[in-house]
């Protein structure tokens, strides 16, 4: 059925009954990290700045536009640059990412097949990025994935993001649905971090960005190889 590795001792858990799929877009439905590199290292030349290796850039993947823009111009996960360049540099960033949206991103195996079998079993299907939202929408139409999700919120959508747990306990709102009646589907621990402390159930896909880390570490309820075998996990529990 699946080679899903479950980290819940209690395998009863499954199938677990949700009214709700939360999905991550960057590491999760879309295989973004390319063209985040390609805008972060137009960037770095137009500031005369040496330019970083991908997968440098793609450990800086996680927590949004403005920290990976910092990272990369410390080339420091918590780095802090000159106040002064970082303005330089985020609408350069901007620009260069606006021009570069599309370039190698594509979705992931499976994702289309996952999200046809989660949406005919009838699942709200909610996006949750940490994105901002200004490339969000056009990135989701650009894949033909916007038509998926009934809600999309953005890292500046509110005033806070993942890991914080507004924006999912906002989506749950939205739909009258309580959060243990969530899922969410991500590639980092801000995904699973923001899940935990909404109370929502979250998976993993093995194959992001993690911001370079291991996601076998991650705390969460299973750590699922695609959205196909997400779905073989969870079953519909009627609105
Ligand atoms: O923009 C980012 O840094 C990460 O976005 P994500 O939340 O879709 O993974
Ligand atoms: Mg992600």
């Amino acid at each position: 059925m699946t080679q899903s590795k479950i980290h819940k001792s209690n395998s009863d858990l499954f199938p677990i009954p949700l009214k709700a799929v939360i999905l991550d877009l960057d590491g999760t439905l879309l295989d973004t990290a390319e063209d985040l590199a390609l805008a972060a290292n137009a960037m770095l030349r137009e500031l005369n700045m040496t330019e970083l290796p991908s997968a440098t850039i793609q450990s800086f993947i996680g927590k949004g536009v403005p920290k990976l823009v910092k990272r990369t111009l410390t080339n420091d996960p918590d780095g802090e640059p000159d106040p002064a360049l970082f303005e330089q540099a985020l609408p350069l960033y901007e620009r260069c990412y606006a021009e570069n949206l599309h370039v190698h991103t594509r979705p992931y195996p499976k994702v289309i097949e996952g999200l046809d079998q989660l949406k005919q079993s009838g699942y709200h299907l909610i996006c949750i990025t940490n994105k901002t939202e200004v490339f969000t929408l056009p990135l989701l139409r650009k894949t033909g994935l916007a038509g998926y999700f009934e809600l999309v919120l953005s890292g500046d959508s509110l005033p806070k993001r993942k890991p914080d747990p507004l924006p999912l306990l906002h989506a749950c709102q939205q739909f009258n649905i309580s959060p243990e009646e969530a899922l969410l589907i991500g590639d980092s621990s801000n995904d699973a971090i923001a899940a935990r402390a909404a109370g929502c159930y979250s998976f993993c896909v093995p194959y992001g960005y993690n911001e370079g880390h291991d996601v076998h570490k991650i705390d969460c309820d299973a750590v699922v190889d695609s959205i196909v075998d997400a779905n073989n996990l969870i079953t519909y529990q009627g609105h």
